[in-house]
């Protein structure tokens, strides 16, 4: 199994090269998406989340108020450190568990989107990264433009996460989306071409049938060396 790390800025357009690779027939595993749920009512998250910060940071139906949060966390570093504590173990299972069912399905290749992947280190779980990068001036834009936030707000969320150059500098690949989605599309199919390349040795041991093969080779091997020993 090949999992693509899927990583960038806030606003850089992870979203929108994820959708690329569903297109493409990509499975993607959305760390967003496991963060949301992992908050939901009721949940482990949830309650961490209210014996934390307190009633006042539900909203009337009993959900997180997601706007009330992250205008706390985004504006002091040592809250939102301690949100990313409390959910991490959350987040990282989700992700693992996503991962596990595309697994069992068989997909061998899988993205994964992880905004954080860097400042999580998960990145040491994935091969390639591929790091979707934007200028800065373009990054608040369109940040500012699809949050409808302030310019102040939209520095805030961007200097939480680790420099964008930075991850650009670790990338394995850089696909950059500060032109028109044309380019952005043109890049993805040369990406696509690499990850989509035949999987290595080791991600063929990796995948469901890899790992099937050896489990099966295994067990043979054991029963023929006791009837040889009987
Ligand atoms: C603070 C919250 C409630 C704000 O919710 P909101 O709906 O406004 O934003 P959303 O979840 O869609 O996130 C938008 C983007 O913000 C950035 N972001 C989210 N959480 C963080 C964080 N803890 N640190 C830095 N950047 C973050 C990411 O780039 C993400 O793509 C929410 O982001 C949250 O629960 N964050 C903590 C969980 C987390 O770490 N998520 C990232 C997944 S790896
Ligand atoms: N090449 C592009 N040209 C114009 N607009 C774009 C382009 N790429 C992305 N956008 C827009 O920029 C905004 C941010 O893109 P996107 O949501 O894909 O970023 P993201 O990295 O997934 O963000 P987040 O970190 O918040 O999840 C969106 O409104 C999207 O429609």
């Amino acid at each position: 199994m090949r999992l693509v790390g899927l990583t960038g800025g806030i606003a850089s357009g992870k979203s929108t090269v994820s959708g690329l690779f569903k297109s493409a027939g990509v499975p993607v595993v959305d760390a967003d998406i496991v963060a949301r749920n992992v908050v939901q009512k009721g949940t482990g998250g949830w309650k961490k989340i209210v014996k934390t910060f307190g009633n006042d940071i539900l909203l009337e139906n009993g959900e997180i108020d997601r706007a009330l949060l992250g205008q706390i966390v985004f504006s002091d570093p040592a809250k939102r450190k301690l949100l990313n504590r409390l959910l991490a173990p959350h987040i990282s299972f989700g992700i693992f568990w996503e991962i596990l069912k595309l697994w069992v399905k068989g997909c061998t290749v899988i993205s994964v989107d992880i905004p954080l992947l860097f400042e999580t280190k998960m990145d040491r779980w994935t091969n390639p990264v591929v790091v979707v990068w934007v200028d800065p001036k373009t990054q608040i834009e369109r940040l500012m433009l699809r949050d409808g936030c302030s310019e102040e707000q939209a520095q805030n969320r961007i200097s939480s996460q680790l420099a964008l150059d930075w991850k650009k500098s670790e990338a394995d690949i850089v696909i950059n989306n500060s032109g028109l989605l044309e380019d952005t599309k043109e890049q993805f199919r040369e990406v696509l071409k690499q990850v989509s390349a035949p999987l290595t040795w080791k991600e063929r041991m990796r995948s469901r049938d890899g790992f099937l093969s050896i489990v099966m080779c295994t067990a043979a091997g054991v029963l023929l060396a006791r009837k040889n020993l009987v």
